[in-house]
């Protein structure tokens, strides 16, 4: 059932014994663990000044670390466990079938896996995933009920979660309270159910490779195997798994709306040795038509629609190999 990285990707493995030998070259240089910040949102619920220090707090972490973690974040474990077993199920599939029988019936391109772009090891994602548009789950078929069922109850409470953040993030920037409301309808958002496969060669390639998200906020599920990494200060951190809560981090979007007060952290993912880890994505993403445009002044970044942001990261991917990302658009 795995993609077959090795045969795919031959002339990038035929250098690896040279490099192998390189020690600065290994990805698992000591790195530094770390505790996010861990955020109980049950205290929006309560009366001053309970609420007002859990908002100063998330504000804290998006603008110092562009990453937080939180818990009663309303979507119910359950809910989570049986999304994460179906999405088992759904990669459990020979790689063939994944690969051409479009096996959920979602748009083109859905289901990917390494990376058709690596021109050398560094570059290669040790990773297959089911990129889902909410608008396609109402595609997929009746053999999948359960899955489009459990993506369905997630995307729809992890919407609700992302914008309460998103809406909260928000004060005090100059963004109108309707802001989210009126640009990020649910359907414009996205799920992505990653896969990593056990890699043999997980001190050179990556599960994924290091990338800022394109969305305003992320809000990811990790199981416990753990291997996200963030960028922080110039040095890569482990972000340890918590079985209690959800991670939330901070997009390209939301670094440009407010003018940099928080920031859209890189973030990448060590290749699991011996066993399997799976994480669920939820992206949370404006229509393309919503024009992305910090009140704070002097504006950093030119306006911007996400259409535009979009189109820029393809021509770039093309042109380098890379996503540049938000820094085109700075003034
Ligand atoms: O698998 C993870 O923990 C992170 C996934 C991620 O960064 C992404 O899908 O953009
Ligand atoms: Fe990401």
């Amino acid at each position: 059932m795995d993609p077959p990285f090795q045969e795919k990707y031959k002339s990038l493995f035929n250098d690896y014994t040279i490099v192998s030998k390189d020690k600065d070259y290994s990805l698992m240089n000591a790195n530094d663990e770390c505790e996010l910040p861990l955020i109980d949102l049950q205290r929006l619920t309560l009366e001053y000044p309970e609420r007002e220090q859990c908002v100063e707090e998330i504000k804290q972490a998006a603008s110092e670390w562009g990453f937080l973690q939180v818990v009663n974040h309303g979507i119910p474990q359950e809910m989570l466990k049986s999304l994460q077993y179906e999405q088992r199920k759904a990669f459990q599939h020979p790689f063939r079938k994944k690969a051409e029988d479009n096996i959920l019936n979602l748009s083109a391109n859905s289901y990917r896996w390494g990376n058709p772009r690596a021109t050398c090891l560094r570059q290669l994602a040790w990773s297959e995933a089911f990129h889902v548009p909410l608008t396609d789950i109402s595609r997929i078929g009746d053999a999948y009920k359960s899955l489009s069922a459990s993506i369905e109850a997630f995307t729809t409470t992890a919407n609700a979660l992302a914008k309460g953040v998103a809406e909260i993030l928000a004060e005090n920037l100059g963004v109108s309270s309707t802001f989210f409301e009126e640009n990020c309808p649910e359907e414009t958002s996205y799920l992505r159910m990653n896969r990593y496969p056990p890699c043999p060669f997980s001190s050179e390639v990556f599960g994924l490779i290091p990338h800022t998200d394109s969305s305003f906020l992320t809000v990811l599920n990790q199981d416990q195997i753990g291997g996200l990494q963030l960028l922080k200060n110039g040095r890569w951190i482990n972000v340890k798994p918590n079985p209690e809560a959800l991670v939330i981090n901070i997009g390209d979007l939301f670094q440009a709306l407010s003018n940099d007060v928080y920031k859209s952290i890189k973030h990448r993912v060590l290749a699991p040795q011996q066993v399997e880890r799976f994480s669920l994505a939820f992206f949370y993403c404006p229509t393309y038509e919503t024009v992305i445009e910090s009140s704070i002044k002097p504006s950093k970044y030119k306006e911007f629609t996400f259409r535009e942001f979009m189109m820029q990261i393809q021509r770039d991917l093309k042109a380098t190999g890379d996503k540049v990302g938000v820094s085109r658009f700075l003034l």
